[in-house]
């Protein structure tokens, strides 16, 4: 019962390195787009008040060093007021629109991972726990990415180019000095950035891996008691927050010695401005307001590229997430051409050819070829040993795995999985149930069915004894496995009575009736075109045909 966080990177993705912006969250999204555009904008205005500000102080101090007075002081407060609301007023629309434009692409990756999903329902190489913790927290923390590291990076690139070009008009020496120093600081970042990038991405394999440990450990907790081993789970929890804890901090100390260096580099950049400028003003090659212009705005140069630098941290729990979700996204089968053939007339209504499976990395096949011709209203059992392959028959079947070979054929048309799909009624080994009520998941076979008609199908179910009113909690709590198994084979037949779906899939159907409750079901199935997977001898003699799939 472990899960082993498959999820999170794949082996390409881990080794793949990105630059401060993936282009595939700004294709996720027009907001991304609309949100980078006026980000350029509010950090040209945030630049040009900066401007105003830097020259008013300088203007100020110049006169009151050429006066000795202060009445210049009244003249550029309510300026400098002014401008501070300003920036305060644009920092707030700063954040404004990235919140709007994380809350929307967070909702787009969301609904994208849910429709790979959906296209690959059974994909072996997520769990459940690993995926919730994506869908959730893990996204989440693109509210990082989004309300800092990308407001800085757009003021990163609006403001040192306008402020270093108002620098330029004042005194060349000083922004010849800014122009080799500045580029320091991204070089700087991006070699803290690498190191980063893969510790964050291992940070979130142990946070993913924690979330499993969890999941595993609420789920079989009666189990694992009985076992006796909840004490030896609960050491492997503690290894696993251990582990987590240690990455943190990992993490966490190269964010601050790297926001440490990028200080140090950006303080003594400013310095080596501040004592050329004083040179040259005791050598009266530069005047005292035009220092001092220099002097207020060349910390306001490297500010903003320095913050890239600390928020990237904020941001790379994001991006790590976000690598996950396009690599869920990214390996979900693509969707091919609707019903590829159209049906041919007389053809049998199900009809499977040398299909075979073998699952990646094992040696044989899960699923040596079979075949078989159903024709409408017929009933075909599978039997079989267990692990012959008859859970992969009917998942190949269902289109959840795409078989290694062979081809299924609906009305003798070759129908892509998910139109396939919309003809079958399914019950799996352990069928899926919502929240609410029995007569809710009963009626997801059929949401226009009226009471009679769900009590009609449960009791042909042999659920008979269900108050379809009973309420059912998350994911089937509050019903037992044979109740569960009930109402999902009610449900299925409403879809067929429907009119919605001509074929049924079952999965050990009558497990656990009695024989009339038995006979009643099997009544209820006939002249409906059934694959039944099962070993009861009631249902086998009501076959039409018998497939026995031989040990694998
Ligand atoms: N996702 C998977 N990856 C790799 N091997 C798998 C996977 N699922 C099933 N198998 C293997 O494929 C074989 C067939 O499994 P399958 O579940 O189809 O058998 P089954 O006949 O339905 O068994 P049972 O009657 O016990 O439910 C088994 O050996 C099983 O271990």
């Amino acid at each position: 019962m472990q899960h082993d966080g498959h999820v999170t990177t794949s082996d390409s993705a881990a080794t793949r390195r990105r630059g401060p912006l993936d282009p595939r969250l700004l294709r996720r999204g027009r907001a991304t787009l609309g949100y980078l555009i006026a980000g350029v904008a509010v950090g040209s205005a945030t630049a040009v008040l900066t401007l105003v500000q830097a020259s008013a102080l300088a203007r100020a101090l110049g006169d009151i060093f050429a006066t000795h007075t202060l009445t210049v002081l009244q003249q550029v407060f309510w300026l400098l007021v002014a401008v501070f609301a300003g920036k305060a007023v644009l920092a707030w629309l700063n954040q404004w629109l990235a919140h709007r434009a994380a809350a929307a692409v967070k909702s787009r990756l969301r609904r994208d991972v849910l429709a790979a999903r959906l296209a690959d329902p059974v994909d072996p190489g997520s769990s459940t726990a690993s995926l919730v913790t994506l869908l959730t927290q893990g996204l989440d923390a693109l509210d990082g990415y989004y309300s800092k590291y990308l407001p800085q990076l757009v003021l990163a690139v609006t403001v040192p180019l306008i402020i270093g070009i108002a620098i330029l008009t004042a005194d060349f020496a000083s922004a010849i000095v800014v122009a080799l120093t500045l580029p320091l600081i991204p070089i700087f970042m991006a070699l803290v950035g690498w190191t980063t990038e893969a510790r964050t991405r291992k940070r979130w394999l142990v946070q993913t891996r924690l979330a499993g440990h969890f999941a595993d450990l609420v789920a079989g907790l009666p189990t694992l008691q009985v076992f006796g081993r909840a004490r030896a789970q609960a050491e492997g929890l503690r290894r696993s927050e251990d582990a987590h804890r240690g990455e943190t901090m990992g993490t966490l100390r190269i964010s601050f010695l790297s926001a440490l260096a990028l200080e140090l580099l950006s303080t003594l950049s400013v310095a080596i401005v501040a004592v050329g400028i004083g040179f040259r003003v005791v050598f009266d090659q530069v005047d005292l307001t035009t220092a001092f212009f220099v002097l207020i705005l060349a910390p306001e140069v490297y500010l903003p590229v320095r913050q890239v630098g600390v928020h990237y941290h904020d941001a790379a729990d994001g991006m790590a997430a976000a690598e996950s979700a396009f690599a869920i996204i990214e390996s979900a089968p693509t969707t091919p051409p609707r019903t590829a053939s159209a049906p041919v007339p007389n053809a049998p209504r199900l009809s499977v050819d040398a299909l075979s499976h073998t699952y990646p990395g094992a040696q044989a096949p899960a699923l040596a070829p079979v075949g078989f011709d159903l024709h409408p209203g017929e009933l075909l059992v599978v039997t079989g040993p267990s692990g012959c392959g008859k859970t992969t028959l009917l998942n190949a079947l269902m289109g959840f795995i795409a078989p290694t070979a062979g081809r299924v054929l609906v009305d003798g048309a070759a129908l892509d999985a998910a139109s396939r799909r919309e003809r079958i009624a399914w019950v799996g080994q352990t069928p899926g149930m919502i929240s609410g009520t029995i007569a809710d998941n009963v009626r997801l076979g059929d949401p226009d069915a009226d009471d009679a008609a769900v009590r009609q199908a449960l009791r042909q179910a042999g659920g008979g004894s269900l108050d379809p009113a009973r309420g059912v909690g998350d994911d089937g709590e509050g019903l037992s496995a044979g109740e569960r198994r009930r109402v999902a084979v009610a449900r299925a037949l409403l879809w067929v009575a429907s009119g919605r779906a001509d074929l049924l899939v079952l999965d050990e159907p009558t497990a656990g009736l009695d024989e009339g409750t038995e006979t009643a079901l099997l009544d209820a199935l006939d002249g409906v075109t059934t694959v039944a997977v099962s070993h009861r001898p009631a249902v086998i003699a009501r076959a039409d045909r018998v497939l026995t799939l031989p040990a694998g």
